[in-house]
């Protein structure tokens, strides 16, 4: 399984819509889609069916508007499905997720499938997005996701701080934190899944992450023994707050030179 280098098969904001030549059908999509893998039913156990239903929809509709790539259709259990849900088992029971850049749900929807004791919102810009997202909501009947047309820099005040906060593909570390973690409770977590870069992005964005109020971040591996490889994830605890675009860099949180009333 190689690591998607962007979402669900899209290119990000302003993304075109394929033509229609290269939407399958649907009957042909499902047929594409194939049935789960042996490691998706230890990842959504009881919930398996409705992580069918899920997939379906990417197989179909997602691709239909254009959100999944046609080509990712045989591979969304492995790479997508799973892949996300495996993040899970770093996830307390009970826990708050913003998924941040949802875009057609990966992974926060399939959290939300997967583990029904999880109260999940989705961040997610743009408009074709959260339309497919709150219908994908409503089809399938949970009732443990919240969707938010925004994006996150835009929506830090409007939610209260979550336990953690997930993102795939969304940007490069240093400016995903930036976004991710004014949107977590103190001691809470940004949970970033990464490729192959995460250790090379923790280097470039180590610094700037420290004056987020970031701790150092740590990589995990999620799925290991189910899935190869197993799901990279860059773990960053929020360790104090700070107001967004107060933060202060490395260079000024040194000794200040002349403090107030100290002129002349
Ligand atoms: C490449 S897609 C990835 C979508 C999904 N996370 C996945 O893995 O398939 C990036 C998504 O991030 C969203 N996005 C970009 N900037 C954002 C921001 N500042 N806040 C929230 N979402 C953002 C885009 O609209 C897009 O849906």
């Amino acid at each position: 399984m190689s690591e998607p280098r962007y979402g669900a098969g899209d290119t990000g904001p302003g993304d075109t819509m394929p033509g229609p030549s290269s939407f399958p059908a649907p009957s042909a999509a499902l047929l594409e889609l194939g049935a789960p893998p042996a490691a998706a039913a230890s990842v959504f156990g009881d919930r398996l069916a409705l992580a069918g239903r899920y997939a379906e929809l990417l197989a179909t509709e997602g691709v239909v508007r254009g959100l999944i790539g046609p080509r990712e259709t045989p591979r969304l259990w492995e790479r997508h499905l799973v892949n996300c849900g495996v993040m899970a088992e770093m996830i307390p029971d009970g826990a708050s997720v913003v998924d941040v850049g949802s875009g057609a749900g990966l992974p926060g929807l399939v959290l939300a499938v997967a583990r029904p004791d999880l109260v999940v919102t989705l961040v997610e810009p743009l408009a074709r997005r959260t339309a497919f997202l709150d219908e994908a909501v409503d089809v399938l009947g949970l009732d443990n996701v919240t969707v938010v047309r925004g994006r996150a820099e835009e929506v830090v005040g409007t939610l209260p701080g979550a336990d953690v906060v997930t993102a795939r593909a969304v940007a490069a570390l240093d400016k995903l934190a930036g976004w991710c973690l004014p949107l977590a409770a103190v001691g809470g977590r940004l949970l970033a899944m990464k490729g192959s870069s995460a250790a090379e992005e923790i280097v470039q964005g180590g610094a700037a992450i420290a004056t987020l109020g970031g701790a150092e971040p740590v990589i995990r591996l999620c799925g290991e023994g189910l899935i190869e490889p197993p799901t990279t994830v860059v773990e960053i605890v929020k360790e104090r707050h700070v107001v967004p675009g107060r933060q202060r860099t490395p260079s000024s949180a040194g000794p200040r030179r002349g403090g107030r009333g100290r002129r002349g």
